[in-house]
This record gives C-alpha cells, structure tokens and sequence, in this order.
C-alpha cells in the first residue's frame, strides 16, 4: 500500500523527513563547531596553553544542562553528549600541540 493510502505510512514518512532535516543539521553544526575548536587547538598550541580547559567545562555542562532541563531534554543524556564531543576535541587538540610543538600532551606514556 503506497503512503498516498495508508495514512500511518504517510505519517511515518513525514516524520522521517523531519528526522533527516533534523540530522542533517546537527551534522552541519557539528562540522562547524568542530572547524571553531580546531582553530582554538591551533592557537592553544601556538601559545602554549593545555589541550583542556577543566573550568570551562564545568561552566558549559552546568550551561547545557539548564537548557536542556529547559527544552525537556534528559540533562543526563546533554552531558554525556557534550563530554562525548569534548573528549573528541580534546584529541585533536593533543594532536595539534604534538604536530605543532613536536610534544605529547598527555595519554599515552613515552618509552
Ligand atoms: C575548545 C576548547 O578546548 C577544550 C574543548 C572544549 C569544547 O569542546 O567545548 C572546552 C574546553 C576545553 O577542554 C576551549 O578551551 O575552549
């Protein structure tokens, strides 16, 4: 039966466009939020600062989990998400400081 003539089909459907919109846009974000951390990697290490910034992560979760407690989202699930993401971050910018200052930062033990 086509969605024309099966209304949970086209309900179906309909949602899953959404879903798709929705999911491309986080991809966009997320590649935009990923190109403004590189840069920050590129000037941490040009200057010399730590790959992670602790206190500033505090004050983003306590942030995202306000608004997602707003937005009736689980604050759980918002802060297991960003520290997913900034731990991701945080390896670039390991990375970065390496390329840049020939350095490991941290994680693995040097022989
Ligand atoms: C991007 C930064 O570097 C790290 C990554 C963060 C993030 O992804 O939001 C936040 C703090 C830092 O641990 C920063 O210091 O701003």
């Amino acid at each position: 039966m086509g969605a024309e003539t099966d209304p949970v089909k086209a309900q179906l459907l309909e949602l899953r466009a959404s879903i798709d919109n929705i999911d491309a846009a986080l991809v966009h974000m997320l590649a935009e939020r990923f190109r403004c951390t590189k840069a920050v990697g590129q000037l941490k290490a040009v200057h010399n600062l730590p790959p992670a910034d602790p206190e500033r992560e505090r004050q983003q979760i306590a942030r995202l989990r306000r608004l997602a407690k707003d937005a009736q989202l689980d604050p759980d699930f918002a802060e297991k998400f960003l520290n997913f993401i900034i731990h991701e971050v945080i390896r670039h910018h390991e990375a970065i400081a390496e390329k840049h200052n020939g350095v490991p930062t941290g994680g693995e033990a040097q022989a």
